[in-house]
Formats: C-alpha cells, sequence, structure tokens
C-alpha cells in the first residue's frame, strides 16, 4: 500500500493543523465516558458545521435513536479516512512527534472499534464467540497494519489485550446503555457513574494497568426500591474484564457466568452463610453433604451481589469484612483458607448512615464496601428534572412486555396517568411500580395505584416509607416518629412531652440523615 503514496519529505509533520482540529476530539472521544455531557460536546468540536443537534443532555436509549446516530455515522467514516492517511504518511517515513503518535494511537483505537462492531450483528453479540474468527482475525490484521508503521506495539499479545478492552467496552455499554432507561439528567448521571464504576474516569490508566484489579473495588448502590440497583449490580457484574487468548481470539470465560444476586433479606442467618461460604458436611444441622458456596464459584471476572446488605446478620459482617480485606474465606464447618477472586456489590434502600448509629451496621464494613458508592435516583426525581422523562420511559417499558404493540400501549398508558393521577403523583414503587401500572393498563385497561384511592389522610408521610410494606422494624418506626416530632418542634423539651418519653431517649433516637433530609423540604407534620 505505501508504494502508491507520493514520497514525502522527512520533515513534514505528520499532522496538518487542519487535521488536528479533528483529532484532538477525536483522540479524547476513544477514552471518554460515552454517559457523560462530554461526549456530545466532543462529537460537535469534532463535527463543527456537520454536528446534527441532540437534543438529549447526553446519550440515552430513546425509542427513535437506538445505534445508528447520524453524528456517529459520520464521525466513524472521517475517523477512518484520516487514520488511513496518517498511516500511509507514516509508511513514507514521515518521523512523527511524541504526541503526535499519541494522537494517531488514539485514533487507531477509535476506528478499530467501530470497524470491529460494523461486523457484529445489528443485535450486537454479549458471548465469548464474539471474539471468534473472522472478527478477530480482521481486527488483529487491523492491528497490525496501523500499528507497525508507528513503532507501536504490535503482535497478538497487544492485538489480544486491547481486543479484550474494546469486548468489554461493548459489554459495558449494551449493560448501561440498554437496560438502564431513562431521558432525565438524574438518569444519564446514574449511567455514566456505573460506567465509572467498570472503567474509573481514566480510562486510559484503566487499559494499562487497573483493568485486572478493578475487583478488589467493592461497590455499593444506594437507593429507593424499584429504581434499577439490581439493574446496577448486573451491568457492572457482566462488565468486567475478560482476557482474550491471543493463540484463538476467544474470550477466556463467558460473561455471562459472572453474577450472582443473594437477597439477605429473604434467606435466614445460616442460610446467608451457607450459600455465600458454603460448608463442608456436618457443619450444622441438615448439612447432609459439601456445598460449594458463590464466593468460591465466583469467576475472577464475576461478582457476587448482596441485595439488602443492611439486613446482614452483625455476625456474618464480621466474616464479609474479612473477605473484602483479604480476600479469603473459609467454607463453614472447615478452616482451610480459600481465596475469593470477584468482586462484591452490594445495595440496600436502607439508611446505612442511620444504621451504623444505631449499631446495627458495622463501620469498617460500610467503608470497605463504599470504596465506589452509586446512588439511584428517584422516578419522581427524574420526572420533576424532566416531564417528558415519563413518556420516554413508558414508551420503553411498553417495549418490553409488549413488543411491537409498544407504541398503541405508551398512548394508552400516558393517556390512562394524565387523566387519572395527579401530576405530583409520588410513584413510592418507582419504575418497578411504573411497570407494573404499564402491565395493568395492557391487560384491565387501569391500574389501581394503593395511594391514590385513598383518603389523604391515610397517606403515608415520606418519613414513614416502607412502613406500609412492613420493612420497618419497631425501633426504626420509634426512631423516625421521635426525629420527625423534633424537626417539627425543634427542642428536645417540648418533643419529649409531646412523645411521653424522657429527653435523653428522644436525643437518642434522632436519626441525623433523616432530620437534615425533614429539615431541607421542611416537610410538615399533620397535627396530631
Ligand atoms: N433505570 C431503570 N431503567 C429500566 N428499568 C428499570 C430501571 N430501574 C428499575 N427498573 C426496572 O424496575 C424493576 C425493579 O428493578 P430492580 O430490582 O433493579 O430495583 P431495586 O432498586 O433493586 O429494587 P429493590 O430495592 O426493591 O430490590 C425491574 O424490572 C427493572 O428492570
Amino acid at each position: 500500500m505505501a508504494h502508491n503514496v507520493t514520497q514525502l519529505p522527512r520533515h513534514m509533520p505528520l499532522i496538518t493543523p487542519h487535521e488536528a482540529e479533528l483529532l484532538r476530539p477525536l483522540s479524547r472521544l476513544a477514552y471518554c465516558n460515552p454517559f457523560l455531557p462530554e461526549r456530545l460536546e466532543l462529537e460537535q468540536a469534532a463535527l463543527g458545521g456537520e454536528y446534527e443537534p441532540e437534543e438529549h443532555v447526553a446519550w440515552s436509549r430513546t425509542a427513535a435513536s437506538h445505534y445508528e446516530r447520524p453524528n456517529v455515522v459520520r464521525l466513524t467514516a472521517l475517523a477512518d479516512r484520516l487514520a488511513t492517511k496518517l498511516r500511509a504518511k507514516l509508511a513514507t517515513g514521515v518521523t512523527a512527534t511524541a504526541e503526535e503518535l499519541r494522537l494517531y494511537d488514539d485514533l487507531v483505537v477509535y476506528v478499530l472499534y467501530y470497524r470491529w462492531i460494523a461486523t457484529l450483528s445489528p443485535a450486537g453479540v454479549s458471548g465469548h464467540k464474539a471474539a471468534v474468527g473472522p472478527a478477530w482475525e480482521s481486527f488483529r490484521h487491523a492491528h497490525q497494519h496501523f500499528h507497525e508503521v508507528a513503532g507501536l506495539p504490535t503482535g497478538d499479545d497487544a492485538a489480544a489485550h486491547l481486543f479484550a478492552c474494546l469486548h468489554q467496552v461493548r459489554r459495558a455499554f449494551r449493560g448501561i446503555f440498554d437496560c438502564i432507561l431513562g431521558d432525565s439528567l438524574p438518569a444519564a448521571r446514574l449511567r455514566a457513574q456505573v460506567w465509572q464504576s467498570i472503567f474509573t474516569h481514566d480510562m486510559r490508566r484503566y487499559r494499562r494497568s487497573l483493568y485486572s484489579q478493578m475487583g478488589d473495588f467493592s461497590t455499593l448502590i444506594t437507593g429507593p426500591s424499584g429504581t434499577g440497583k439490581e439493574l446496577v449490580a448486573r451491568a457492572i457484574a457482566l462488565s468486567q474484564f475478560i482476557a482474550v487468548d491471543p493463540q484463538t481470539g476467544r474470550l477466556c470465560s463467558k460473561p455471562d457466568l459472572g453474577f450472582v444476586a443473594i437477597n439477605l433479606s429473604a434467606l435466614s442467618p445460616t442460610l446467608v452463610e451457607s450459600e455465600l461460604f458454603g460448608h463442608c458436611r456436618g457443619a450444622y444441622t441438615g448439612a447432609v453433604g459439601d456445598r460449594t458456596g458463590w464466593l468460591e464459584t465466583c469467576p475472577e471476572h464475576g461478582a457476587v451481589f448482596l441485595d439488602e446488605i443492611g439486613e446482614l446478620d452483625p455476625a456474618i459482617q464480621v466474616k464479609l469484612l474479612r473477605v473484602v480485606q483479604s480476600r479469603s474465606f473459609c467454607r463453614l464447618g472447615e478452616t482451610t483458607e480459600r481465596p475469593f477472586k470477584g468482586k462484591v456489590i452490594a445495595a440496600t434502600n436502607r439508611d446505612l448512615a442511620a444504621e451504623m448509629q444505631a449499631g446495627r451496621f458495622r463501620e469498617d464494613l460500610y467503608y470497605r464496601l463504599c470504596s465506589d458508592r452509586i446512588e439511584t435516583p428517584s422516578l419522581r426525581e427524574q420526572v420533576d428534572d424532566r416531564p417528558e422523562a415519563l413518556g420516554g420511559l413508558i414508551l420503553l417499558l411498553c417495549e418490553r412486555v409488549a413488543g411491537d404493540e409498544a407504541p398503541g400501549l405508551a398512548v394508552e398508558v400516558q393517556r390512562w396517568i394524565e387523566q387519572r393521577l395527579p401530576t405530583d403523583y409520588p410513584w413510592q414503587g418507582n419504575i418497578r411500580e411504573l411497570e407494573q401500572c404499564v402491565r395493568n393498563v395492557l391487560v384491565r385497561q387501569e391500574y389501581a395505584p394503593r395511594t391514590v384511592d385513598q383518603p389523604s389522610a391515610q397517606r403515608l408521610p415520606g418519613w414513614l416509607a416502607g412502613a406500609d410494606e412492613h420493612k420497618l422494624s419497631a425501633d426504626d418506626l420509634l426512631r423516625r416518629f421521635c426525629t420527625s416530632v423534633y424537626a417539627r418542634l425543634d427542642n428536645y423539651e417540648h418533643a419529649a412531652k409531646q412523645l411521653g418519653l424522657d429527653r435523653r431517649t428522644v436525643r437518642s433516637k434522632i436519626d441525623s440523615s433523616l432530620l437534615a433530609e425533614l429539615r431541607h423540604k421542611e416537610e410538615p407534620l399533620k397535627p396530631s
């Protein structure tokens, strides 16, 4: 190929100022978080006048825009042409500066990714077979083709590592973009946070070295019920780095085996221990044989998801702390140490700060778990940020349950909501409730929300959320009630009198974060 190119003088710069205008933003696009508004800004900077304005604050899935975004299609073509041109210049012997080489290297990453994506079926391939056969051969060939002329690392190992990283990017993108829905800023922030949880904020450093160490970082997901905490956990778990075998181009393990979810509130402490750690025969009454626990079966690229971590028995909290600290554990009834290779992801809708204050949750475990923390926004927060986000969500949820019938069903659901629910309807069950609403309207042409049909005097104030589902303990209830009375009266003496408790008891029951929240919202307490 180099033979057809006119010989250029050696002192000529590799990149012209005009090319640099495209190349600089492209270089950043190759490593940026696709869910931050920055992504759209960079596309605009690269395309200039050719940029087609987007009405969204950041990339999100809408019924209209799936994968073929016009700006990306344009950019990909431009990037491909520029990479081919620069490669040809390099082949003539033009010497590049270190900065030019860095920009060229980033451009090649961008081009290789989109060339590979173009070989996938429209539905995309997430399994390990995606890395096999012709796709790998053409990737390896292109990697060699672009790198060798620039003196950049070539060879199967370098190609396989980049291929593994790009495969991970693809899995993460699909897990986040396809599953975590919502066209509001809080939803966009959530997607960006999940991306960061997987790749950190610096993807270059991740590609260089951190890719093999992210299992050491536990993730704590907090947020109200029905806001997608499990969805987020799944996206993170199934998007961990998996190496590619340079001989075959296959991923060394299957990504879809990497997620195990345990609901800690649904199991007795003994069962939780046995599920997590495994046991040997006779470890407790009923342990009739050896059992391998989830910590043991979790692969290196996988994660164990501990849902409702706030409900974990204190004795097991100590054992879990050891797992996240030393990454080893023993089966019940055994003293042999076994390694834990995966990642721990925990979630709760409880206020862990209050749980710690009340002595029910260990601080040391909390600090080990929250090295990476993600907060899922409520549906109300999303709709308050962008009222149209509700319609977008309804349409996408309708697609999930009714396929091609989605547009018609979405109109019915939206009409029902507008006519029958107040505009400030709290959506206490969040997106799970919205899903139920969609299903109910599909089946019965109506939805019976619990709170709306009740007389307003019977509705629960926000600080009692969960009480109607019997999710609160008696102590929780007392703490919240004391906090709420104190928030209104702002005086321990008066609060104690009203509550019929002594002053010190009231003081000890105050939940500081709930207090801050109540003061912030100035939520009125109904007169007693
Ligand atoms: N952002 C979202 N995008 C799409 N679907 C969502 C989102 N959030 C929640 N859902 C849907 O709502 C339902 C509940 O989600 P999930 O179980 O992940 O919530 P959760 O926060 O873990 O709830 P809980 O605290 O009760 O366990 C699921 O069907 C999920 O697909």
